[in-house]
């Protein structure tokens, strides 16, 4: 069987679950923990899963859409005034195109010939206020009133809702409701803004150019807005090397394991590949030769324990026949060997 073909049959056999939030947030107990198995068995089989009623409402979220465009759309000059730091584990400010590469290795020889063909892609991060350490990096008021405020309160929300999710996830787990809380105390995630700029269709399908490589997130859990273009893939089966499409569910949330939730449930829970691929052409190319792909937009919040916590298996996830895969390792310390190979 080809891959196109097998691409095709796992398509449609094999999709992302789809999870109603909306018990979690106002049922009895019996509800709330019924939400938290279908959380955990899409976290153990599949690694993704679409989140609906998940409490960011509609207006909140075209709102930091419509902040995002605002935002790509100033000019180099004004975006230069808030640039990211050389090294990658200050995840701050603004990335231009090809700044960033998404990879998966560690070793250097590898992650060179990666990173020769570039993600097409342009970021904004942003992280807590309170973190002195690695501090956001603003753009000029001046330039776009009212940006840093909004971001400072999406940013609030989603992790409002992150903590909602990881208790779900918990109560999944057969642990205390609570048990993730204080290891996410300080609240130290990551907001990104992403712009995937219109590119040749011709470039991404000849592997010229990325829009986002294949790659698995770092941290706990990553929870994912995304625009109605399409590009979005997941791994699916885990370990395959087949892709199946990830497209939009207005509204949803895509919520992924990360590594260090892999590594910390001793492999329970799965964090999955995915990437972002060629997404169906523009009506206003066709036929003209040289397709060029829709604009992408993206928003994702990449949830991460404190630096200090230290990650070892949870009680539950390791046995006599089942031992411990890894060794302890803080929190922090992962977070940045991760971080520093991607720039
Ligand atoms: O743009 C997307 O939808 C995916 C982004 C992503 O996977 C990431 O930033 O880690
Ligand atoms: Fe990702």
């Amino acid at each position: 069987m080809t891959v196109a073909s097998k691409t095709q049959e796992y398509t449609s056999k094999f999709k992302v679950p789809v999870i109603d939030f909306y018990p979690y947030l106002h049922g009895s107990q019996d509800e709330k923990l019924m939400v938290g198995k279908e959380m955990v068995s899409a976290m153990e089989e599949v690694g993704f899963m679409y989140v609906m009623n998940h409490g960011i409402s509609q207006e909140d979220q075209d709102e930091i859409f419509r902040w995002s465009e605002r935002f790509f759309k100033l000019s180099l000059q004004q975006k230069s005034k808030c640039p990211h730091p050389e090294k990658g584990e200050h995840h701050r400010g603004w990335s231009s195109v090809g700044k960033e590469k998404a990879v998966q290795l560690f070793d250097k020889v590898n992650l060179e010939k990666l990173k020769r063909v570039p993600d097409v892609k342009e970021s904004f991060d942003l992280g807590n206020e309170n973190n002195k350490k690695h501090y956001n990096i603003w753009p000029d008021e001046e330039d776009i009133p009212g940006f840093k405020q909004y971001c400072q309160y999406y940013f609030k929300l989603c992790d409002s809702t992150s903590k909602l999710i990881l208790r779900s996830i918990a109560l999944g787990m057969n642990l205390p409701e609570d048990f993730f809380i204080p290891y996410h105390s300080q609240s130290d995630n990551q907001l990104r803004l992403l712009h995937y700029p219109p590119i040749l269709q011709q470039d991404l399908n000849e592997g010229k150019a990325e829009r986002i490589g294949a790659h698995s997130d770092f941290g706990t859990i990553t929870m994912l807005l995304q625009d109605s273009c399409g590009g979005l893939q997941v791994e699916c089966p885990r370990g395959s090397g087949i892709f199946v499409d990830a497209p939009c569910i207005p509204g949803s949330l895509v919520i992924n394991t990360g590594d260090l939730l892999m590594r910390w449930s001793n492999n329970q829970l799965k964090s999955t590949l995915h990437r972002v691929c060629a997404p169906p052409v523009d009506d206003t190319s066709k036929g003209q030769g040289n397709c060029i792909s829709k604009v992408r937009y993206s928003v994702p919040f990449f949830v991460q324990a404190n630096p200090t916590s230290l990650i070892e298996a949870i009680p539950g996830t390791f046995d006599r026949n089942h031992p411990k895969m890894y060794e302890p390792i803080f929190a922090g310390d992962y977070i940045d060997m991760r971080m520093n190979c991607t720039y």
